[in-house]
């Protein structure tokens, strides 16, 4: 991405790069602003949420009282000219159209669905709607930035993985690279909390209890496949299985793979261990959610070097 301005509107001063976010008073435009309120070079200067249009960012989420932020405002009052790049935190099925609308010289990274499948058919299949902008597919990069950091960084519209397929082809990439598992029988038990659910939960509803759902079916499947595939240069499928846990905010992939003639635990291991520069543990200690959201508070900035 390459920008010039130089912007001093009000939360955002002395940031060059300015964000807008659509559909801003969710879980997703949250976290644009949590990790947008460090960075040296962001500043967000537009935000709308046509619900919520005429409040305030921390009217909705009070912790982000201390961000300068512009007030919510609708959507069909936003002026593009005002920014740089787009964070499109809206519902999946909707972007498509309002994406297509937008300034063709904006930087746009959509977090919904909706440009994460290649093939159309398999979207329609999948989200089970006809897709609403089929030309701008082909601009698409698929944003798993551990795989694709250079070509996101040119692209003019990042499509945002999903969060299980981000849970499990971080693990499986550098393992099908190296030809250390087998590309059939891979098979995931994957868990999310609440705030990745589509609509609010009750309390009530998901407390002392685990349910699984989307069994068979789940819309991430071929976005998972489609991932695995690529690097395996061949057909890759699994069986994935996701749960709703009572929890907030996490989730856990387990993964079952057969591992090639020859290959070891320990050869996995070591792989996963150069591959990223992440908390990886074996026998000693278990992995927990709680280990990892600890860890994200005291370091936004890991990177793998996929
Ligand atoms: C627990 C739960 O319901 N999770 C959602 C996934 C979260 C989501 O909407 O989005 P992404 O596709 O952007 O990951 C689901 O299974 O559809």
């Amino acid at each position: 991405m390459t920008f010039s301005s130089i912007c001093f509107e009000q939360g955002c001063w002395f940031k060059d790069i300015r964000i807008g976010l659509l559909g801003a008073s969710g879980y997703t435009g949250a976290e644009i602003v949590r990790l947008v309120a460090n960075h040296p070079h962001f500043g967000v200067t537009l935000m709308t949420a046509d619900r919520k249009a005429g409040q305030s960012m921390d009217s909705v989420f009070p912790h982000l009282t201390a961000q300068k932020l512009p007030r919510l405002i609708s959507i069909k009052d936003a002026d593009f000219s005002t920014v740089d790049a787009v964070f499109c935190c809206l519902p999946h099925g909707t972007t498509q159209e309002i994406i297509k609308r937008l300034p063709t010289s904006l930087n746009i990274v959509d977090l919904s669905a909706d440009f994460r499948l290649r093939d159309i058919s398999e979207y329609e299949e999948w989200y089970g709607q006809p897709h609403k902008a089929v030309e701008l597919q082909k601009e698409v990069v698929y944003g798993l930035t551990e795989l694709l950091r250079d070509d996101i960084k040119k692209a003019l519209l990042v499509a945002n993985p999903g969060c299980y397929p981000t849970s499990v082809q971080l693990p499986l990439v550098p393992l099908l690279k190296a030809n250390l598992i087998k590309h059939d029988n891979i098979i995931i038990d994957a868990k999310s909390g609440d705030t990745g659910a589509k609509e609010a939960n009750l309390y009530s509803e998901i407390a002392e209890g685990i349910s699984s759902y989307g069994v068979t079916r789940h819309r991430h499947v071929p976005e998972i496949e489609q991932g695995l595939s690529d690097v395996a240069q061949s057909k890759v499928t699994v069986s994935f299985t996701p749960h709703l846990m009572p929890m907030i905010r996490g989730m856990q992939s387990t993964i079952y793979v057969e591992m090639a003639p020859g290959v070891r635990t320990q050869d996995l291991y070591q792989q996963l261990k150069s591959s990223y520069e992440v908390l990886l543990l074996l026998n000693k200690t278990i992995a927990t959610t709680r280990d990892v959201i600890r860890s994200l508070s005291t370091d936004g900035t890991r990177r793998g070097r996929y």
